[in-house]
């Protein structure tokens, strides 16, 4: 049996009177793709911070590669890139520069930084500030950067958001190929088409709760709904927002 990637156990958190994550189980096991879909506010965003160590939680325990979440544990940085928006990008720097940074953070060579850039289709963006690039385009530096110290496990939030259908279809090129080289990816997404073609399976929350856990496929079937939106329309009584 493959190895878990993350175990999640009775993960609760509240922010004065909300009660964002009421009791979240899960399990993601090694070289999965996972997505985590809910309307918002459903508690994604809160969960994947608590396993990613960002935040404590009130009450029960996640574990990342076998090591716990909380108090965070240095040796996991460097094992896990969490895509940050591109809003938290070092202000007034250009595409090379800002990749460089982050690379610079975990002691990687500028040419490996120069490298994941090509690889990501953003070379003859390098010298453009990152406030000047495209949607898409910096997108693609914000799950570069993320990816530059080759980390085993990735996390995206809602990382083709706001991006046209083309750019949508060449990130989802991209994120394929991350997960085809061996390594974990859990993303949360307000899109069922994205989380139906790229994830193997999904995990439908709501009100701070997992709902229901599976391969979208299975989760038609078994609902006998006509495809993955139609699920999430049943599971959560509304329709998903973009
Ligand atoms: N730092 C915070 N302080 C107070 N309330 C918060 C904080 N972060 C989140 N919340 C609240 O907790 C609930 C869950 O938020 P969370 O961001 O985890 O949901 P989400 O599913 O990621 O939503 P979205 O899709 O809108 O990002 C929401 O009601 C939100 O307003």
């Amino acid at each position: 049996m493959a190895e878990n990637a993350i175990m999640a156990e009775g993960l609760r958190k509240r922010y004065g009177g909300t009660q964002a994550v009421d009791g979240v189980s899960l399990t993601v096991e090694s070289g999965e793709f996972y997505g985590i879909l809910g309307p918002n506010g459903a508690g994604k965003t809160t969960t994947l911070e608590i396993i990613e160590g960002l935040r404590e939680p009130d009450e029960g325990e996640a574990r990342v590669l076998g090591l716990p979440s909380w108090p965070r544990d240095r040796s996991l940085l460097r094992r896990m890139g969490v895509q940050l928006q591109a809003s938290a990008f070092f202000e007034k720097l250009t595409a090379r520069e800002q990749i460089r940074t982050f690379a610079a953070l975990y002691g990687i060579p500028e040419e490996r930084a120069d490298a994941m850039l090509e690889r990501v289709g953003l070379t003859e963006k390098a010298d453009v500030r990152d406030d000047k690039l495209s949607g898409g385009q910096a997108q693609r530096l914000s799950i570069a950067c993320a990816l530059v110290h080759d980390p085993e496990l990735v996390f995206l939030d809602e990382p083709t958001t706001g991006l046209d259908p083309q750019a949508r279809r060449n990130l989802w090129d991209l994120l394929r190929q991350i997960n085809a080289e061996g390594r974990t990816v859990v993303l949360t997404t307000h899109y069922m088409d994205e989380a139906e073609t790229l994830c193997d399976r999904v995990a439908v929350m709501d009100h701070g709760r997992v709902l229901r856990v599976g391969p979208p496929r299975e989760l038609i079937e078994e609902l006998g709904a006509d495809s993955l939106e139609d699920v999430f329309l049943q599971l959560t009584g509304r329709e998903y927002r973009e």
